[in-house]
């Protein structure tokens, strides 16, 4: 059983059970995260956000394995007190707290910065203040665009790795103006990364930061009138299994040309779990996390979903599968985009000798069939109720 195994780190050693003060637990990433560390682990998790229903299942009855080793703490870090309390109880604060959906970037600009960078501050003091350790989400948008975006479209140094490949310690940070207002998020990232930077460097703050590479899976976000709002707009993948479950085209932003790399969520848990119980060779560094072997353009994404949610449903795709569309017209103005995004993974591989396992296909197939099972009859549901009025 997960909470009596011995478990050893990379070095042999064993791995003694901690409190960890988990901040944005009931999100997409927290839910698998609180999910691997109650199965697979011994450690307890004060499960720290403003919603638990992605985690309601590790919560309830208290028949589970793990009762008692996870503790739901409903409380906005913005303005509540019990939050110094919690990770001074801790061994280590891992923060995932943030508003993280592009739609909000260039339309709630300020929520943005305050989410991102201001609301982050009293954790990084409490941690600091405390000599407690801290693993910081932020993200791989901090790397912004790449340098070879900016060489012209024919140049051949666009196919040189040397122009497009993100390193943590060597890549520079391009954003566009501050007109684009996309970048708000990515900038407030960077300012937070280099304030822990900071802490470690002047006080000894013990810390980890991770920049997730487009990490998908179950439970990401939401989908639109089901379990969020009708008008709301997710991240990609929950926005193409939403057009996919509605049988509508899939819209492709600005001709769907910009190119991603995409990591099944479970596979970056184990990442993350590796930080966790080797702090020795986690600490102090900042880590990229994703599947260098999984890059798309966003059309291709759009065309293996409906060919992998074909599949998963038994359904033949519709005629026009999708439909080009502008960003101004889908996220309005001040939107902006990353062109590409590759992780270079050389300083995970050698502190912590994690790759990712999942092929693009595999994981899509999962996803997707989570997906249907979740909402195709809800779906059904909604579209059916305006005809019998
Ligand atoms: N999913 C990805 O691929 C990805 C990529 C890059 C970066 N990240 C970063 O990882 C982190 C988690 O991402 P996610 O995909 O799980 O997002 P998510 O939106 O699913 O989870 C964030 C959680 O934080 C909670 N939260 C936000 N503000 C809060 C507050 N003031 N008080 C208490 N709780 C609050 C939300 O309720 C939510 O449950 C974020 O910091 C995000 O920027 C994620
Ligand atoms: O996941 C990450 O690693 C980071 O990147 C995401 O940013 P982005 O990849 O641009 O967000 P998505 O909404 O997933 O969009 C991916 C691409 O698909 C496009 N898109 C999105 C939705 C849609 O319906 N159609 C469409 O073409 C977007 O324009 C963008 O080019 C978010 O900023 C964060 O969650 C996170 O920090």
């Amino acid at each position: 059983m997960a909470g009596t195994k011995t478990r050893v780190d990379l070095d042999g050693n064993t791995i003694k059970p901690i409190t960890i003060c988990m901040i944005g637990a009931g999100g997409f990433i927290g839910s698998h995260l609180c999910e691997k560390l109650m199965s697979e682990t011994p450690h307890t998790v004060l499960a720290v956000d403003v919603y638990n229903d992605k985690i309601k299942h590790l919560l309830e009855p208290d028949s589970l394995p793990w009762a008692g080793r996870i503790q739901f703490h409903r409380l906005n870090i913005k303005n509540d007190s019990r939050l110094e309390g919690l990770i001074k109880c801790s061994d280590l604060t891992i923060n995932l707290a943030a508003i993280c959906t592009p739609a909000d970037y260039n339309t709630r600009p300020l929520d943005t910065i305050y989410s991102n960078f201001i609301d982050a501050l009293p954790v990084v003091k409490y941690c600091s203040e405390n000599n407690k350790r801290l693993i910081h989400f932020s993200t791989c948008e901090v790397y912004g665009k790449t340098i070879g975006s900016y060489l012209p479209k024919d140049s051949p140094l666009r196919q040189d790795p040397a122009y497009y490949i993100l390193k943590e310690d060597t890549s520079p940070c391009i954003f566009g103006s501050v007109e684009k207002q996309r970048w708000s998020y990515a900038c407030a990232k960077q300012l937070i990364e280099r304030l822990i930077y900071a802490e470690g460097a002047e006080n000894g703050l013990e810390f980890t930061i991770v920049r997730p590479f487009n990490w998908i899976g179950p439970r990401m976000d939401f989908i639109p009138g089901i379990d969020g709002p009708s008008e709301g707009v997710p991240r990609v993948l929950a926005c193409f299994s939403n057009n996919l479950l509605r049988r509508e085209p899939l819209k492709l932003v600005d001709g769907g040309e910009s190119q991603r790399t995409f990591i099944y969520i479970k596979d970056a848990i184990e990442a993350v779990l590796l930080m966790i119980e080797n702090p020795a060779r986690a600490s102090g560094h900042i880590f990229n996390v994703g599947n260098p072997n999984n890059e798309v353009t966003v059309r291709q994404l759009a065309e293996m979903m409906t060919q992998v949610y074909s599949k998963v449903s038994g359904e033949d795709a519709i005629e026009t599968p999708t439909v080009d569309v502008s960003s101004k017209e889908f996220y309005g103005e001040g939107y902006d985009d990353s062109d590409k995004r590759i992780p270079d993974m050389t300083i995970i591989n050698k502190q912590l000798g994690w790759n990712p396992k999942t092929s693009l296909w595999d994981l899509l197939e999962s996803t997707l069939t989570y997906q249907h099972r979740t909402y195709a009859e809800a779906i059904k549901q909604t579209i059916a109720k305006p005809s019998a009025n």
